[in-house]
């Protein structure tokens, strides 16, 4: 088993980085392929009246269902894309081999044209999660770090570095105990995040 690339970063809440999980060349090649074909777009957001083109672009990926609701708008989900549906099945056969059952049926996906693009504090906490979601963060392109501050307490914050072809595990209590983000830094080139998620259908919330 290839249990040795996993590293754990924290205990509790579970935090895990797996380095090379597609290999080379698909990693490039996933990147290449989702650059040139998939459909970018730049949403705005409502903040105190006014819209705010979002620092970075984005698409929304997975099954019909799994709609989602984020900073007051809906998002539907286009149908997978074969690159985006090679890497789900990666990522599931990783993790089902560590017994996580995760059922992931959405992406998002993230583009940063380079480190002036950025995503702000924030956990992944929406209702349509469920209780204690476990997200999978696939990283391709420019290495960055996500950085992550306590909710409660006095812990430091900290850094994970995300190298290219790497795969970010948040696990039980990351995004009840934890806020992440992609703070804006000096380094040049493009980056595309996948951050797989279990949408609940409506019978599933409570
Ligand atoms: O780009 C990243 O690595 C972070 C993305 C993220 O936090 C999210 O999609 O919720
Ligand atoms: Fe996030």
């Amino acid at each position: 088993m290839a249990t040795a690339a996993w590293e754990r970063l924290l205990v509790t809440p579970a935090l895990y980085r797996y380095r090379g999980v597609l290999g080379e060349p698909e990693a490039s090649e996933a990147l290449a392929r989702l650059e040139a074909e998939l459909d970018w777009q730049r949403p705005s957001l409502r903040l105190y009246g006014r819209e705010h083109p979002i620092p970075r672009h984005q698409v929304w990926m997975g099954e019909p269902e799994a709609r989602y609701r984020y900073s007051g708008r809906d998002f539907h989900p286009l149908a997978w894309h074969p690159a985006v549906a090679a890497i789900r099945e990666r990522i599931n056969h990783l993790l089902t081999s560590r017994g996580i059952e995760t059922g992931f049926n959405s992406v998002l996906l993230n583009r940063y044209a380079d480190g002036h693009e950025r995503m702000g504090w924030h956990s992944d906490d929406e209702p349509e999660l469920g209780e204690d979601p476990v997200i999978a963060a696939v990283t391709l392109g420019s290495e960055r770090p996500l950085r992550f501050r306590w909710k409660h307490g006095s812990g430091e914050a900290f850094n994970v570095w995300l190298p290219h072809d790497s795969l970010l595990l948040m696990g039980s209590g990351c995004q009840s105990s934890l806020q992440h983000a992609l703070l804006p830094r000096r380094i040049p080139g493009l980056r595309i995040s996948l951050t797989f998620r279990r949408v609940l259908s409506h019978a599933e919330r409570h």
